[in-house]
């Protein structure tokens, strides 16, 4: 029933041009006991709307809850953890899905050591010295370099030189092309700057299963060239959701214009179809038959990155633990130990043929989102019992954010991360940006943010594994952060600053006074600490939902 009928008529005049207006007004030479029966009867007519209104309310709640469903959107900077945080809810709640996919991440966890290894070489060039000045701030995507020369004492301008680099270079040679297959492998071809995955060289070809395209259009390299075999292709999936196609082509053609700013890196969206295709479906069907050795496995084949891996591993390692290399990467400020460094320490592991990732391996594989993925899962235990979690990963890098907009509207919780150990990085994508005042400024749009006021928000103040050991190294925060004053140069103090400078942000700007705020100090590659966290947050997301069911 509508509203309006039953309420009182307001006091100003109305025009009797509006028939539902003059149906309202009171009949003219009105009785006072005519007056008091048709107040009562508005009255009487209005508690049947409100109790219809509590009805319809009722029922769209338990709608709701008879979906049950929960959308939980990732947001943070670029590197601030989102995809590594999905990887954990999917190992928790999605284990032999996270399990058959190791093998997919191979490429990605090789691409990662070659660049690495890349970077320290690029680093040890004598002539990189010539060109070490404030614009040359190392913005690699993988890169931990912290600041510019400005300020170093001379010794590291001149740097150390490392007697084997001629050698080294020569060794490591072949790693040059594996890098560009690996890249190629992972994005697309007529892009200056990779944005997806497709296998681009015959030998690598094979690599992909025939299993038919289920997840979108085929793209356009396969539309123009084919595949052999009649294989799909992989595509970027951005979910159509509320997305129009111009918001789709002002993505991409974004992640393109990010390639002028002369930062390379290989952007890849996640999808399962490329998981497909890299998991040399045709050779080894799983890990498991892969260690059973009940059929051939990839290592036979010639053409896979495995045997240059192989071949390189002793150079590689050699260069790892040189120590005037290490030298060299102090002076320099290289800390390759923060990125995709850690496979540095696992060569042999790494590069053996037969190498399978391990989960830790998988947690810290570095792959840049594009676009959004979506991670559907239900929960089977406890008191979220049957419900239905859609999680959204987003892209963090700035060209990435006019994405996130769209799943606003739906969303019933939000994961902010904030990694605290950047508050001596520059973004990638922005040289001239400290990553800890980006994450900042954007903790602020989101508290901020009036469609979202509502929504439970949870925030990771993240890589805290990682502020430690900076801090340990002896890095000072009040270098970076003048407000931090001469207070103590450890982790609680610093742990305990950050905590109060989102917190006061949020106090600040939030539309809803009401709101609680969850804050966590995590480190999302530690899955024993995160599962704790995760089951939490679960938690804490459920309540805040059924709250807000009853306030609808
Ligand atoms: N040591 C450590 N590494 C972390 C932590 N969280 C994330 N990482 C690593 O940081 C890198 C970036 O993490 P991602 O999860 O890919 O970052 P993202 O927020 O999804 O980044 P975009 O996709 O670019 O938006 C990966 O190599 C992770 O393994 C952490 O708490 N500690
Ligand atoms: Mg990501």
């Amino acid at each position: 029933m509508p509203k309006a009928k039953h309420e009182h008529p307001p006091a100003r005049r109305r025009t009797l041009s509006d028939p539902l207006a003059a149906a309202l007004l009171p009949p003219p030479n009105e009785s006072p006991i005519e007056r008091e029966l048709r107040l009562k009867a508005e009255i009487d007519a209005k508690k049947v709307s409100d109790s219809i209104d509590d009805m319809i309310r009722q029922e769209r709640n338990d709608r709701k809850k008879s979906r049950a469903e929960v959308n939980v959107l990732l947001l943070g900077q670029s590197e601030s953890g989102k995809s590594t945080t999905l990887k954990q809810f999917q190992l928790l709640h999605s284990p032999s899905a996270f399990h058959a996919e190791r093998i997919a991440w191979r490429a990605v966890i090789y691409l990662n050591l070659v660049r690495s290894i890349r970077r320290i070489l690029d680093a040890l060039e004598p002539e990189s010295d010539a060109f070490d000045d404030h614009d040359e701030v190392d913005t690699y995507e993988t890169a931990a370099v912290i600041i510019t020369s400005s300020g170093r004492p001379p010794s590291a301008i001149l740097g150390t030189r490392v007697s084997n680099y001629d050698s080294y270079r020569r060794r490591l040679e072949p790693l040059v092309e594996l890098e560009e297959r690996l890249t190629r492998l992972l994005s697309a071809p007529e892009e200056d700057e990779p944005t997806h995955l497709g296998p681009s060289r015959p030998g690598w070809d094979q690599y992909a299963t025939t299993h038919s395209n289920d997840n979108g259009p085929m793209s356009p390299r396969f539309a123009t060239h084919g595949f052999p075999n009649g294989r799909p292709a992989p595509t970027i999936t951005i979910p159509q959701k509320k997305q129009s196609s111009s918001t789709i082509s002002r993505t991409r053609s974004n992640q393109t214009m990010s390639s002028s700013n002369g930062v390379k890196e290989v952007e890849v969206h996640i999808s399962k179809n490329w998981k497909r295709a890299f998991t040399l479906g045709s050779k080894s069907k799983s890990p498991k038959s892969a260690h059973s050795g009940e059929i051939e496995g990839w290592w036979e084949d010639p053409e896979d990155p495995v045997h240059t891996l192989n071949a390189c591993a002793p150079a590689m390692q050699e260069l790892w633990r040189d120590p005037q290399v290490r030298k060299r990467l102090q002076e320099k400020r290289l800390r390759l130990e923060e990125s995709s460094g850690f496979y540095l320490d696992e060569i042999p592991r790494i590069t053996a043929k037969k190498y399978i990732p391990t989960d830790p391996d998988v947690l810290k594989a570095r792959l840049k989102t594009t676009g959004v993925v979506e991670h559907t899962f239900s929960i089977s235990s406890g008191s979220n019992r049957g419900v239905e979690w859609r999680i959204y990963d987003v892209g963090g890098s700035r060209n990435q954010r006019q994405a996130w907009a769209p799943y606003f509207e739906d969303v019933n919780a939000i994961i902010f991360l904030a990694p605290i150990s950047v508050f001596d990085q520059v973004l990638a994508e922005d040289s001239h940006v400290n990553r800890l005042e980006d994450s900042l400024v954007l903790w602020k749009s989101v508290v901020s943010n009036k469609l979202l006021s509502s929504v439970n928000i949870v925030l990771f103040l993240n890589k805290v594994d990682l502020l430690q050991a900076k801090l340990e190294a002896g890095v000072k925060l009040n270098h970076y952060m003048i407000s931090y004053g001469d207070r103590p140069n450890d982790y609680e103090h610093i742990s305990k600053y950050f905590r109060n400078k989102f917190g006061v942000i949020h106090q600040s700007y939030t539309p809803n006074k009401e709101r609680e705020l969850y804050i966590h100090f995590t480190a999302v590659t530690d899955t024993r600490r995160t599962a704790t966290i995760i089951s939490t947050v679960r938690d804490i997301i459920i309540k805040g939902n059924l709250r807000n069911m009853r306030l609808v």
